[in-house]
């Protein structure tokens, strides 16, 4: 099947690999591309497509192989695939690269609570090292005074920023953001239904339909279609028979005809996926709600990299909001005690309430600490600017404050809705957690 590959992702790639192949009077090129981006949005994909295009040889790493008990083993691993590489060219006589996919998830560093261990920290010194002297990777234990080819790395992640900083400096590493735009997305989409003919204007629909879905989304979409007829054929040959009949038979592979590619049907399976989406995102706000009540309050957590930053709350404001003895002026990192603070329970929690036990627990809380409470909405454009309206501010009644929240999400479903916590010694903030997100539209996990 022939894939659509944007141009633009043709265009750095092969430029960065040529232009590490070519001898450039006094131009120092950077060794690594690091092609970063949402996830699902075909980064390795297209990595893959492209290097199939060029007719180029690859060796592969992933971000579990940058990880192990033994120190030192993951970095070692590096140096020897980029030699194998290396090696690759002198034999097949073609270009070659090194690709590690998913390199934030192996030697990024999340947050403070994340390990740094000794391999992240040896992985990232000997990427540095290679990009510095490409033509001298040594393997532990022997020393090769001949120099070797230069191979291009191409790295795929997230977020970049959990990456040590030295590493990726423009000198070493050239920095792709991978945010395909509707045309890319047309195309691409386009090449995952290729086979099945679908019409132009009912692809553009269905990525209209689902604005904020990656890439991965629509493969997804196309390969629940043949459920139906797997379900049947499972039902067909039985529970108890179906391993022998796919895996070790001789009769010819069972077939299956073109399911139903309608508009309808597509957009119908799309949903059942975004209504999976909102599950798992509802279970991860109910662990991040958990994890965040005693560890740290910042909102950039929940995943949507489009919560603005300047919404962060410092851990220490956090803590020093459980431990007043905290000295405000202090930046010294003293761990606070990690058990969660007294909270007052609130005696008149209705039994009759809509709300999920976790905005009550969250009420209660704030309350509980002596803050004033306050609830702010804001709509999913303004979201994005974080200009949050206040709906209402609540001090000591518990009560009065769960009946404004049931009728403030009453009234705004399609809002975000935060409660925020204000210290009425100083004003400042001290706690904001998001309660609710739109309804109406797909949010994407
Ligand atoms: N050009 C394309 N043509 C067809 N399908 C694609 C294309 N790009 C991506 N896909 C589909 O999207 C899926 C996800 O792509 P890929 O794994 O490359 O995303 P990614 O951006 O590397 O994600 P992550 O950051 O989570 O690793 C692929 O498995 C494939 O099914």
């Amino acid at each position: 099947m022939s894939f659509y590959i944007s141009p633009r992702f043709i265009d750095k790639l092969s430029v960065h690999i040529t232009k590490n192949y070519l001898n450039l009077p006094n131009v120092k090129v950077p060794l690594i591309l690091g092609v970063h981006g949402r996830k699902g949005e075909g980064k390795s994909f297209q990595c893959d497509l492209v290097f199939e295009r060029m007719g180029i040889n690859v060796v592969h790493m992933s971000a579990g192989e940058l990880e192990s008990p033994d120190a030192g083993d993951p970095a070692r691993l590096v140096r020897l695939r980029y030699r194998e590489a290396a090696e690759m060219v002198k034999v097949r006589g073609k270009m070659a690269v090194l690709m590690i996919n998913d390199i934030d998830a192996g030697a990024g560093r999340v947050d403070q609570y994340t390990q740094y261990t000794v391999n992240t920290q040896l992985v990232n010194g000997t990427l540095m090292n290679i990009a510095d002297n490409p033509t001298n990777v040594q393997l532990p234990g022997s020393y090769d005074a001949e120099q070797i080819q230069r191979i291009p790395i191409i790295v795929t992640g997230n977020d970049f920023a959990t990456l040590y900083a030295p590493l990726v400096r423009d000198g070493r590493m050239e920095k792709f953001f991978w945010e395909p735009n509707r045309d890319d997305r047309v195309g691409i989409v386009g090449g995952i239904f290729r086979a099945d003919q679908l019409a132009k204007h009912d692809i553009e629909a269905l990525i209209d339909t689902f604005p904020t879905q990656s890439i991965d989304f629509f493969g997804a979409v196309r390969s629940r279609l043949y459920d139906e007829q797997i379900r049947q054929l499972i039902q067909e040959i039985g529970l108890d028979r179906i391993s022998q009949r796919v895996v070790n038979s001789v009769e010819r592979p069972p077939e299956f005809h073109p399911p139903d590619f309608s508009l309808p049907h597509l957009i119908e399976v799309g949903n059942e996926l975004v209504q999976e989406q909102k599950r798992v995102q509802d279970m991860r706000l109910a662990e991040e709600y958990n994890k965040s009540l005693y560890f740290n309050r910042k909102l950039g957590n929940t995943g949507d990299s489009s919560i603005p930053k300047s919404e962060t709350v410092h851990d220490r404001d956090f803590f020093r909001a459980y431990d007043p003895n905290l000295d405000p002026n202090s930046d010294n990192g003293s761990t606070p005690p990690l058990t969660p603070p007294n909270s007052t329970s609130y005696a008149g929690q209705a039994s009759s309430t809509n709300l999920a036990p976790e905005m009550i627990s969250e009420i209660n809380l704030i309350l509980g600490q002596g803050y004033r409470l306050a609830i702010e909405t804001v709509d999913e454009r303004r979201f994005r600017t974080g200009s949050w309206n206040c709906y209402g501010t609540y001090e000591g009644d518990g009560a009065t404050a769960i009946s404004a929240l049931e009728s403030c999400l009453a009234e705004q479903p399609r809002h975000y809705v935060r409660l925020v916590g204000i210290s009425s010694r100083d004003r400042r903030r001290m706690i904001e957690t998001i309660i609710s997100r739109p309804t109406s539209k797909n949010v994407s996990v």
